[in-house]
C-alpha cells in the first residue's frame, strides 16, 4: 500500500541518513519530494535520481535551517515545483560532541540554531502555507530518544531535542483547528555521519548495542516506516504524540 500517493513532502537534512531516508522512502509511497541541505551538495543530487528513478518528483534546495530566511525559501521552491505542500519532515541537525565545562559559545549556539531556532522556522514556514491551502497537513519533527535521557558530551544537545519535542506538541495545539497534525519520532541511536566518529569507539559501540534488547543499533531505513506512518492518513487520529523509535533502548534501565 503507498501511503503517501500524490502528497507532496518537504524533508530538512535530506542528503544524508534519517532524512535521505525518508526522502526516498516518502517517494516510494507516492509522493513528491523536496529536501533541504546544507553542504553535501553531490549527495543531495544522488537522492534526487535515486527519488527520480523510483517514477517521482524530487528537487533539493541548499540552505542553513539556521538562518530565519531558509525557510520561507525552501517553502516556496516548493511550492514553485509541486503546487502544495502536504508534509514537511523537520530533520536537520548536528551533534558536536564535547565535554560540559569546557563547551565553546559559539558551539552551544550553533547547536541551538541549527537543531531547534532551524526546527521552530521550518515548521513555521510549512504551517503557513498549509494554513493558506486549507486543506490540513502533517508535521513530523526528529526529535530524539535524547528527549528524555541524558548524554554527558551532548549537554548542548539534549536540550534542542527536548525542545522539538516540546515544540511538537505546542505546535499540535496551536494548529488542530486547520487539521494540521504535529508529531515527533524519538529515534535511539542510528548509524549515521552524526556519530560515526563517536561509534568509532568499539568500546563504546559494543556497549550501546548491548543496552538495545533488539541487540542492534538502528539504520536510517528503520526510521522510514514510523515517519511515513505519522505523516500519513493511517495517523489522522494522532496529533501531539512522540513516537520512540530505538529497538527499546530507553526501557533498558537495568
Ligand atoms: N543518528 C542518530 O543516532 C540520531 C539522530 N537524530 C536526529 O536525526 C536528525 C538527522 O541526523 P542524522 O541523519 O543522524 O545525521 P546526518 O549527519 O547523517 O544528517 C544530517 C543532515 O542534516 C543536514 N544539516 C546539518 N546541518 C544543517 C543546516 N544547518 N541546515 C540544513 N541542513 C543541515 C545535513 O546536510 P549536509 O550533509 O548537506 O550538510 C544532513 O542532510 C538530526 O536532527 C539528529 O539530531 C536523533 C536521534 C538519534
Ligand atoms: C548523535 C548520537 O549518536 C545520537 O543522537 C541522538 O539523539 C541519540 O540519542 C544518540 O546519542
Amino acid at each position: 500500500m503507498r501511503l503517501l500517493e500524490g502528497k507532496t513532502v518537504l524533508v530538512t537534512g535530506g542528503s544524508t541518513g534519517i532524512g535521505r531516508a525518508a526522502a526516498i522512502g516518502a517517494a516510494r509511497h507516492g509522493a513528491n519530494v523536496a529536501i533541504n541541505y546544507a553542504s553535501s551538495d553531490d549527495k543531495a543530487t544522488s537522492c534526487v535520481a535515486e527519488i527520480e528513478a523510483l517514477g517521482q518528483k524530487a528537487i533539493a534546495i541548499k540552505g542553513d535551517v539556521a538562518d530565519p530566511t531558509t525557510a520561507g525559501d525552501f517553502v516556496k521552491h516548493a511550492v514553485a515545483e509541486f503546487g502544495r505542500i502536504d508534509v514537511m519532515v523537520s530533520n536537520a541537525g548536528i551533534c558536536p560532541f564535547h565535554a560540559f565545562l569546557d563547551m565553546p559559545v559559539e558551539t552551544v549556539d550553533r547547536t541551538f540554531k541549527v537543531n531547534l531556532h532551524g526546527a521552530y522556522y521550518m515548521v513555521q514556514a510549512a504551517t503557513r502555507q498549509m494554513v493558506e491551502q486549507g486543506e490540513g497537513g502533517a508535521i513530523v519533527a526528529v526529535s530524539s530518544i535524547s528527549a528524555l535521557v541524558g548524554g554527558e558530551f551532548q549537554t548542548h544537545y539534549t536540550p534542542t531535542k527536548a525542545g522539538v519535542h516540546s515544540l511538537m506538541q505546542s505546535a499540535a495545539i496551536a494548529l488542530g483547528k486547520h487539521n494540521i497534525r504535529c508529531n515527533s519520532v524519538l529515534p535511539g541511536t542510528i548509524l549515521t555521519e552524526i556519530n560515526k566518529a563517536d561509534l568509532a569507539n568499539e568500546e563504546k559501540r559494543r556497549s550501546m548495542e548491548s543496552r538495545t534488547p533488539l541487540g542492534r543499533l538502528g539504520e536510517p531505513e528503520d526510521m522510514v516506516g514510523p515517519i511515513v506512518f505519522l505523516a500519513s492518513e493511517m495517523a489522522a487520529y494522532v496529533t501531539g504524540a512522540a513516537l520512540l523509535v530505538d529497538g527499546g533502548m530507553f526501557v533498558n534501565l537495568q
